[in-house]
């Protein structure tokens, strides 16, 4: 069985070198040239970890290889996971021009009956327009499939999420049975529960599943800001609302809400899919709005404990929108740093990883810093935006050595208000009291 998978992004790059660690042929193509060619001499172009190991490993063996050339691409290849970008549009909704090109590349090269697998997140009725683009465009002696397979990975953890993921969702119309059956083969070495449903009921799970947990997290961003009014602490509340286990504990990790490529993206397609229907998603463009109030939190209390940010020194401290990862697309970061240039400050950043991806997207204004000690060095404030291991370890003691003025304002909960309490920094996190070292002021 040959496989091929159209982009070499978080999720092509993750699904080709996985399917191959499993045994399979795979050849990844991608557009981008220098992408292809930093994998050519087995470099991985995206920080995942343990990635670009696993990738060492399959192209040594023979099972993974990366093409510029379509033909070499898709001429043999027996199944296409198409995992070229979605990006969002102007509206909101999902951009699908990558899919499309890919689909006419994959029509133009074929010399083979081929499997469609997309995995990429598309709207739902998108796999039935790929199926009519394919019956269209591909040559009139050969047949095409066209199955989606939604992808639940998380950047940071994507391989675990690969072999150890909760589920794998297949669906297809019934004229692809055949199909389904082949990738459902692919999938069965993990033994992960797998579910086969129809086209439109496997699109719409993909957003319905990244709907409910950016819900999770605006609700839980709610409490945490009303704990604040009344005296309650987020971590206790959060604690004892996930011991239901029909509530569960994880996503309730309050802070300055969500970003990154995906929950941004996908719950605005998802508003835009029920409004294409005469469905106003009123709760969902609830969780959108606070999401957005939420990043800029912090801002709003710097302003409350520093005072006036004109020419003051910021640190900026981990610039991704998780941990583990170097992508900064739509971080919360982003937001704060231009919030805070716009206020007159100046913004030192740090991050472990994502510093080179920062700079593409970032005001040029801003500062990096090599380490954690230079950015906090002689600052005003110190912003936690992103709670790698390497900021957690640094004990608040050391934001008090450093700093002109140790304020810390922490919008993911890194550290506990006793830790502030005893190192004698202000401390500000999200959802509790604030611990105050008696060197704010309130201008
Ligand atoms: N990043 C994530 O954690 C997850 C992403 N997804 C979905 O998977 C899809 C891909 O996401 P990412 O991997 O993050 O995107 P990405 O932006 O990292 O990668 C997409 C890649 O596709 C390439 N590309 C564009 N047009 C192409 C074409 N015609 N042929 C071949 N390659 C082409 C781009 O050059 C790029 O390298 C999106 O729909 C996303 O919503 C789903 C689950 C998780
Ligand atoms: O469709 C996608 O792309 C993926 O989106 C998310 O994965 P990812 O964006 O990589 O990362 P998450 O761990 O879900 O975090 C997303 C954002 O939510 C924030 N978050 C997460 C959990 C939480 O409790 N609180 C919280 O603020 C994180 O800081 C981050 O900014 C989903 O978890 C994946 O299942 C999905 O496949």
């Amino acid at each position: 069985m040959n496989i091929a998978v159209a982009g070499t992004g978080y999720v092509g790059l993750v699904t080709g070198t996985c399917l191959a660690e499993m045994g399979q042929t795979v050849v990844c193509f991608d557009v981008q040239k220098e992408k292809i060619a930093a994998l050519q001499q087995r470099r991985s172009p995206i920080y995942e970890p343990g990635l670009e190991q696993l990738i060492q490993k399959n192209m040594s063996a023979g099972r993974l290889s990366f093409t510029a050339d379509e033909k070499k691409a898709y001429g043999e290849a027996d199944i296409v996971f198409l995992a070229v970008g979605t990006p969002e549009q102007e509206d909101g909704s999902a951009n699908l021009t990558y899919i499309e090109e890919a689909v006419r590349s994959i029509a133009r090269n074929m010399e083979k009956d081929v499997i469609i697998v997309t995995k990429s997140t598309v709207p739902v009725g998108t796999n039935e327009r790929i199926r009519q683009m394919m019956e269209r465009l591909k040559p009139p002696f050969l047949r095409i499939s066209v199955v989606s397979n939604p992808e639940f990975l998380r950047e940071g953890s994507a391989i675990h999420d690969w072999f150890y993921g909760d589920r794998i969702v297949i669906g297809a119309s019934k004229e692809d049975e055949e199909a389904v059956a082949v990738v459902a083969k692919l999938y069965e070495p993990l033994g992960i529960p797998m579910m086969k449903t129809d086209l439109a009921s496997a699109e719409m799970i993909k957003y319905a599943s990244n709907a409910f947990l950016a819900t999770k997290i605006s609700f839980i961003n709610e409490i945490a800001n009303i704990c604040e009014k009344v005296g309650a602490t987020i971590d206790d509340v959060a604690y004892g609302i996930g011991l239901d286990k029909r509530i569960g504990p994880q996503f309730l990790q309050a802070g300055i809400g969500y970003g990154g490529s995906c929950f941004p993206k996908d719950t605005k397609a998802l508003v835009q899919i029920a409004g294409n229907v005469q469905h106003r998603f009123e709760l969902l463009e609830a969780v959108i709005q606070v999401n957005n109030k939420q990043q800029s939190m912090l801002v709003e209390k710097a302003k409350q404990y520093v005072g006036c940010l004109r020419g003051k020194k910021i640190a900026l401290l981990g610039l991704a929108f998780k941990p583990n990862t170097d992508d900064v697309r739509e971080a919360a970061s982003l937001v704060i740093a231009n919030q805070l240039i716009g206020e007159g400050a100046t913004v030192v950043a740090y991050d472990p990883i994502a510093v080179d991806n920062a700079k593409k997207h970032f005001p040029p204004s801003v500062q990096y810093a090599d380490a954690i000690i230079e950015a906090i060095r002689g600052a005003d404030a110190a912003f936690i935006v992103t709670e790698w291991d390497e900021i957690k370890r640094t004990p608040l003691s050391v934001f008090r050595e450093h700093m002109r003025t140790p304020i810390v304002l922490d919008g993911r909960n890194c550290y506990s208000p006793e830790e502030a309490r005893r190192s004698h920094v202000t401390y500000i996190s999200i959802g509790r009291a604030p611990v105050l070292a008696g060197v704010y002021q309130t201008e």
